[in-house]
């Protein structure tokens, strides 16, 4: 059996961020940078006034002075000219600085009359103007190749003058549930059946990953539906089956999937939840196949489709892991690496009180997976633990 790092390593074998496509300012959000992003121009572009008041030399600051007013700077229309000893010119909030003038006067701070103001509060240094290119220079990296772009990111590429960026393709992930017991949100269940509720929070997880998910449904428990299955997957980036993964007379995932013409490139991992795990390609899709209990399905998304569609994405991303202080004890694990459903909050981590593998509810709380190596000792109260942020 592989372990947890030897099966990361299998999905991601020749994985590779997928081809670039330009795209506008708007829904960038959530977006790859397929290339560095550089700016195009200098901002701010010109030395600018961030009040309104008057463009003035400091060395004129002397209380009761009196300066002449030469004329007017209003943003967007630059004054001709440059400000010279005992010279203001009037100025407003974003206006270019004329030449000359090393200070912005606020116009509380003056008196004027007619053409000249006098200055009657002292001012202690320089200030009111923003250098150029205090934000960014042209030619600076706005964004890295590979780093995830967010809400700003928009502002920060207009600001550059940038209309168009380039961004890596999104890898299209089909998902589908596998059972006969599964039935859609808001039937009348008959004895023994179930509701399919595992695809909401995966099809959810995998675009928060940067994945375009398709959920495409739920196959039957026989070899037929699920060659369908996986033969309408096979146009996807990566198919994602959840269920009829493990070794019961009913779970023909793996054998539907073989008779499709897939390659198994491991069926088992030492991980718990999740044993069944398993992974493989598909003509040109790769395929992770998860196990059906809801616990050890999105624990086991977050461990190896997470990687791979940020990947394919066109991410650079590690598993953002930490350590923090137990708030409850844990029992020693057993011989499958563990990751354990739990809240981390201001330095300490508490792990769920039940992660039996059919469980979803533990997950609303849950912000974290705490990693138990395998045969990891007990450990008390205040013991300091391995976490994986899960959001
Ligand atoms: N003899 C053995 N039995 C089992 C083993 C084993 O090694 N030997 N492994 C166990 C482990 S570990 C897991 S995990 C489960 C996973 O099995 P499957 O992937 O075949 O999952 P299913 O049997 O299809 O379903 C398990 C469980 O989850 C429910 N389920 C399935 N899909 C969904 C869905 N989309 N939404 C909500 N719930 C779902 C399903 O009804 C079952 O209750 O196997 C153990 N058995
Ligand atoms: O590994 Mo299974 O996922 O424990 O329940």
């Amino acid at each position: 059996m592989l372990s947890v790092e030897e099966a990361i390593a299998a999905v991601l074998t020749d994985a590779e961020a997928l081809s670039a496509e330009s795209v506008s300012l708007n829904g960038l959000t959530g977006r790859i940078a397929a290339q560095d992003v550089i700016a195009r121009l200098t901002q701010p572009p010109f030395a600018a006034s961030a009040m309104d008041g008057y463009a003035v030399r400091f060395a004129d600051m002397k209380q009761g002075a009196a300066l002449k007013v030469m004329g007017e700077a209003p943003a967007g229309a630059p004054f001709d000219g440059s400000v010279g000893e005992g010279e203001a010119v009037r100025i407003f909030t974003g206006a270019a600085v004329p030449e000359g003038a090393d200070h912005v006067i606020i116009q509380e701070d003056v008196t004027r009359d007619g053409e000249t103001i006098t200055v009657n509060a002292s001012q202690e240094k320089p200030r009111n103007i923003r250098a150029a290119g205090i934000d960014f220079k042209e030619g600076d990296v706005l964004a890295h190749a590979g780093e995830r772009l967010h809400e700003i990111h928009g502002a920060i590429f207009a600001a550059a003058n940038i209309v168009k960026i380039s961004v890596c393709r999104r890898p299209k992930v089909a998902v589908f549930s596998n059972g006969d017991e599964l039935m859609e949100p808001g039937t009348d269940l008959k004895p023994g059946q179930i509701v399919n509720s595992n695809h909401y929070a995966l099809s959810a997880m995998i675009a928060a990953w940067g994945g375009e998910a398709a959920y495409f449904g739920c196959a039957s428990d026989d070899e037929e539906s699920i060659r369908d299955y996986f033969r309408r997957g096979a146009e996807a980036d990566v198919i994602v089956p959840v269920g009829g993964a493990s070794v019961g007379d009913y779970d023909y995932v793996k054998s539907a999937f073989a008779k499709e013409g897939g390659e198994i490139r491991f069926e088992k991992v030492a991980v718990r939840p999740g044993k069944p795990t398993w992974c493989g390609a598909l003509k040109g899709a790769r395929v992770v196949g998860l196990p059906g209990n809801p616990a050890s399905a999105l624990v086991t998304a977050a461990l190896f489709v997470q990687p791979l569609v940020r990947r394919l994405a066109g991410e650079t991303w590690a598993a953002p892991f930490a350590t923090a202080r137990l708030a409850a004890p844990l029992a020693a694990n057993g011989g499958r690496e563990a990751y354990l459903r739990a809240e981390a909050k201001n330095g300490r981590i508490a792990p769920a009180p039940n992660q039996d593998s059919s469980l979803l509810f533990p997950f609303a709380a849950a912000n974290a997976l705490i990693r138990r190596p395998a045969h990891a000792p007990a450990l008390e109260v205040d013991g300091e633990v391995e976490f994986v942020w899960l959001r």
